[in-house]
């Protein structure tokens, strides 16, 4: 391993981030009433242009009137494209409450980006004297965010999460579907000719770019995210692509609807099963160190250095959120 070691990342439970439009303040007091571990009150794409500033208003009054309980409170800018952007910083940094956490910053292209944002929220802080240093958050969701994510990933120490955006991200690398995010109805492999008609083997074309994203966060201790699943109707295609991300290394998802959020939680909470055979690991390895091995066998398999950490991942996750 390099002489650096991996940092860890926030030590924050992130399971499931609940989007609501800033347009829309009727749900706020259900988004709060959530189990949603982290709040995404929206300004961006959620909200029409024509609302922009009402959303603006709204959100800023929700820091000071809703009780968010324990959860992490977000908010999600307008892009660095757009005339909105500067002043959702600057007033949310001017009127919001203490109780605001963090800045989500849609669209990022570059590290500059990120500076940008961090360098027009640092001298708003220092000009309000506001106590609560503001953390952000990115969305990898166009080429050029995917193909700079490392840069990203390391442009500023108040970064703490990253996030993909399934929607933006197909539109920018020009694929074809509207779907946003899990299975893609083109996206599939054949078997071979004599033995078709098979059924249809759907590859994953998220993986890439997901995976990507887990190893910039893990190399730079951020939270890796997923972001939205659209069809809020289906709920096993939420749960597959939650698996296959949580498999990939990423923390928690995006719920898009109050429906989604048990699931998101459900996923990502590491079951009281996997919680118990990484601790019996653990004591095997031990066990195996106690009597001066390195390796050991549990249950029929290999069990060495290396799964101590994998099953202290699986540990550290439950313990943060009080599963284990
Ligand atoms: C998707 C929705 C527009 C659906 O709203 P609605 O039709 O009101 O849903 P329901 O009738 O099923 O509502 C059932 C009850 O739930 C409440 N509700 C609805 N939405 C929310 C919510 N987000 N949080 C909490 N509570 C919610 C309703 O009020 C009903 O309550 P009750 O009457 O008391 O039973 C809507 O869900 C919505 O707007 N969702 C958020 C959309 C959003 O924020 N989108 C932005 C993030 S995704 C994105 O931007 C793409 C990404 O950037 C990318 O590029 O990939
Ligand atoms: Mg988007």
């Amino acid at each position: 391993m390099s002489f650096r070691v991996q940092p860890a990342p926030p030590a924050r439970p992130n399971r499931c981030q609940l989007f609501g439009p800033g347009s829309r303040p009727a749900i706020f007091e259900k988004m709060a009433a959530s189990a949603a571990d982290v709040i995404n009150l929206d300004l961006e794409d959620s909200v029409a242009p024509d609302d922009k500033e009402e959303a603006r208003r709204n959100v800023i009054a929700a820091t000071h009137e809703i009780d968010w309980g324990s959860k992490h409170l977000s908010v999600r800018i307008n892009g660095l494209d757009t005339p909105w952007w500067y002043r959702d910083v600057v007033e949310l940094l001017e009127n919001a409450s203490e109780r605001l956490d963090q800045i989500m910053i849609p669209k990022v292209g570059c590290a500059a980006d990120v500076y940008a944002v961090d360098a027009l929220v640092s001298a708003v802080e220092a000009a309000k004297g506001r106590k609560k240093r503001i953390s952000l958050e990115v969305i990898i969701e166009t080429a050029a965010g995917i193909t700079h994510v490392n840069q990203i990933a390391a442009a500023s120490p108040r970064l703490q999460a990253m996030s993909i955006g399934a929607a933006d991200f197909a539109a920018s690398m020009g694929m074809q579907t509207t779907g946003i995010g899990g299975t893609q109805e083109g996206y599939y492999m054949l078997g071979p000719k004599e033995q078709r008609p098979r059924q249809l083997d759907y590859a994953d074309p998220w993986h890439w770019a997901q995976a990507a994203i887990v190893a910039a966060c893990r190399t730079h201790g951020l939270l890796p995210v997923d972001g939205p699943f659209g069809d809020f109707s289906d709920t096993e295609g939420f749960i597959a692509q939650a698996r296959r991300s949580a498999t990939l290394g990423m923390v928690g998802k995006w719920a898009i609807h109050p429906s989604q959020v048990a699931l998101a939680n459900e996923v990502f909470t590491p079951s009281a099963e996997a919680v118990a055979e990484a601790r019996a690991i653990l004591a095997a390895m031990e066990e195996a160190k106690a009597s001066g091995a390195g390796a050991a066998v549990y249950k029929g398999r290999l069990v060495d250095l290396a799964s101590i950490r994998q099953a202290e991942v699986i540990v550290r996750q439950a313990e943060m959120i009080g599963a284990g």
